[in-house]
């Protein structure tokens, strides 16, 4: 039986449905092309533990890095190689499933590509188990080694989360208990990615550019590489490194600095010849937990909670197919004033 997910024959029936705006198409999220390669800020974690002048060097490269890039990878992180191989060996099995289960056991939250694409740009090859951990108590026996391995995982993981979340907050004024009390950890998202080989890689993505919508995000990326970011105005391919997670800041962290720290696009193209993994932790707030900027300065940004962004990125996506990071520009519930 076959775990395909029919990528292709979609693509052919959205090019069949709207060939001449695809041809006429110019944005600048539509083109794939050859980009620099960069190295993101490389913060070695260890150096936390170095006492006090190391400890605030270290912090305060973190801080920085948000604010310059919105993306650096850290090393030290605390997840053993061993925990992060499992990972992948768990994501082939269960990806590997024939796709009819997949899809009709709705089996951890599946998906794949975008339903509502009306273009190839709005499409991505690849298909994801977007898995809320409020789900893993209640996975069966039948996955004793799945939960067990993204257990491990999310023990490390989740802790890192909130260690960098108070780490950033700091300068910002933010009150050191603000994460525990709005964050607890059943209220985040695991991301299992895979990114199927393409036959025309230079047409489609394997995930279309957005931003994340949560505080921050934690990513391990295998060493095939694809992921690209948005930084100055150009894209730039970050090259893999297996051994570091990467972190970037997300919507919510973004309102919350007033702007400080930047939840910059991100977009991952497609490969011909591999497949690709990837597992991405989101740092998210309970659902109607208030993310507003807490500094003194005048706010840029409206105060919103989960369940009023989530509810108007989903209105977005069937709209238009993407996410708009943008309640902001033209929605009824900007949240960039
Ligand atoms: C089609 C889409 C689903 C998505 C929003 C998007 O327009 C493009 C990226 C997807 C993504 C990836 C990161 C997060 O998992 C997510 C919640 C987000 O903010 O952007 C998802 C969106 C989703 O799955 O709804
Ligand atoms: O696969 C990656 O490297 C990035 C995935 C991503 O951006 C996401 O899941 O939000
Ligand atoms: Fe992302």
């Amino acid at each position: 039986m076959d775990f395909k997910p029919p990528f292709q024959q979609t693509c052919k029936a959205i090019l069949l449905q709207n060939s001449t705006h695809e041809a006429l198409s110019s944005h600048d999220d539509d083109k794939v092309s050859l980009v620099e390669e960069c190295e993101l800020p490389l913060i070695d974690l260890s150096h936390l533990n170095l006492g006090h002048f190391e400890g605030d060097k270290c912090m305060n490269e973190i801080a920085q890095a948000a604010s310059q890039w919105g993306f650096f990878q850290v090393v030290n992180h605390g997840v053993s190689q061993e925990v992060i191989k499992s990972m992948q060996n768990e994501q082939k099995r269960l990806f590997h499933k024939p796709f009819a289960e997949k899809v009709e056991k709705n089996f951890l939250n599946y998906r794949w590509g975008n339903p509502q694409a009306t273009c190839l740009r709005q499409f991505s090859w690849s298909e994801a188990f977007h898995i809320s951990l409020t789900e893993i108590p209640t996975m069966n026996d039948h996955h004793n080694s799945l939960r067990s391995t993204i257990e491990a995982f999310v023990k490390t993981v989740s802790g890192l989360a909130k260690r960098l979340a108070e780490i950033l907050a700091q300068p910002l004024g933010v009150k050191p208990i603000y994460f525990e009390e709005n964050c607890p950890t059943r209220t985040s998202y695991l991301r299992l990615n895979r990114y199927a080989p393409c036959p025309f890689p230079s047409q489609v993505f394997g995930l279309i550019s957005h931003t994340d919508t949560d505080f921050l995000t934690i990513v391990h990326q295998d060493q095939v590489g694809g992921l690209e970011i948005f930084k100055d105005g150009r894209w730039l391919a970050v090259k893999p490194n297996p051994e570091a997670l990467i972190v970037n800041i997300g919507d919510f962290f973004e309102a919350l600095s007033n702007g400080a720290y930047k939840s910059i696009k991100h977009r991952v193209v497609s490969t011909q010849e591999v497949e690709r993994l990837s597992v991405a932790y989101f740092y998210c707030p309970s659902y109607d937990a208030v993310v507003r900027n807490c500094g003194n300065e005048p706010s840029t940004y409206r105060q919103f909670t989960l369940r009023e962004y989530k509810l108007q990125t989903q209105i977005d996506v069937q709209k238009t197919g993407e996410k708009k990071q943008t309640l902001m520009k033209n929605g009824k519930m900007r949240w960039r004033l």
